[in-house]
């Protein structure tokens, strides 16, 4: 399970994230909405590690990991993919999530040395598992082609796919359907479906209002910095609070929703057009 506890983030006299308390219980999907710069990709970044919060706690399983470096919150268990692909252009997919391993491979240098075919079985299972969520993604038939050239959203499902390669105990997606087509956007909440655990919560940072609301099992609203508004899906799109502050009176649903369109074609074409682009 993964805790917030009264969490502030204050960017000198801004205050991005204000006091917020949440939590995620495992094998469920939690949506994070809120209008632009509520604090959405604020509370990723302090949840992966990317900054230190002001103060307030965040607490996986027990224990705090709101003052460990980055990488050892991602060695903790908490995963998560950026707004933008960031994979390594010029490995093919598969490699891309066979390098996960590499940084935490201390002392199988000597078993490889002690332990005859020690090395090579080891990577052969490594290898097959990478493989099997390849497979698990629908991706596996791209295994040997180099990320870069694979379509845009297939790139982004490598993404999650690199995510999930060391089984973390939370999945932090920000934006996950941007750039993607409605088709795309279809498979993806399909696929994302899948990837809930006993053990693993997934957090959806998305303004892709038809996908939060048909994945998710709990959505938290935020709006300035502070939370705003939680409960399921029905209940956040009854709620009048949720409505005025986020989105407006209801006439104005539509407009939202073909902003948020605009938005993800606009991401799209931007990463089309650059397929270098990190
Ligand atoms: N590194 C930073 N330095 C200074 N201010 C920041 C920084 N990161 C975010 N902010 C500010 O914090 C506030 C929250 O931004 P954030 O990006 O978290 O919002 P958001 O809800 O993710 O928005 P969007 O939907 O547009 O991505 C904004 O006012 C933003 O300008």
């Amino acid at each position: 399970m993964l805790e917030l506890k009264n969490l502030v983030k204050r960017f000198q006299t801004l205050v991005a994230t204000n006091d917020v308390t949440m939590t995620f219980e495992p094998g469920m999907i939690y949506g994070i909405i809120g209008p632009n710069g509520a604090g959405k990709s604020t509370l990723i970044n302090l949840m992966s590690g990317s900054f230190p919060p002001t103060s307030g706690e965040i607490v996986l399983n027990g224990s705090a990991v709101q003052s460990l470096p980055k990488h050892k919150i991602s060695m903790a268990g908490i995963a998560r993919t950026y707004q933008n692909v960031r994979l390594f252009d010029h490995l093919t997919a598969l490699e891309n999530l066979e390098v996960c391993f590499y940084p935490t491979d201390r002392g199988a240098v000597w078993k490889e040395v002690l332990v005859p075919g020690y090395g090579r079985r080891r990577d052969r299972e490594r290898r097959d598992l990478c493989y099997a969520i390849l497979e698990l993604c629908g991706i596996a038939q791209y295994a040997d082609m180099q990320a870069n050239l694979l379509p845009y959203g297939r790139q982004r499902i490598l993404e999650i796919a690199r995510a999930l390669v060391r089984d973390p105990a939370v999945l932090l997606l920000d934006e996950p359907a941007a750039g993607l087509n409605h088709n795309e956007t279809a498979d993806l909440t399909s696929r994302l479906r899948s990837f809930v655990k006993p053990h693993r919560s997934i957090i959806v940072v998305e303004h892709d209002m038809d996908l939060v609301m048909s994945l998710c099992d709990w959505i938290y609203v935020l709006n300035f910095g502070s939370l705003l508004f939680a409960g399921t899906p029905a209940q956040v799109q009854a709620s009048e609070v949720v409505q005025e502050a986020y989105l407006g009176t209801t006439d104005e649903l539509d407009e939202i929703r073909a902003l948020a369109q605009d938005r993800k074609a606009n991401l799209g074409l931007r990463a089309n057009a650059d397929p270098q682009h990190h």
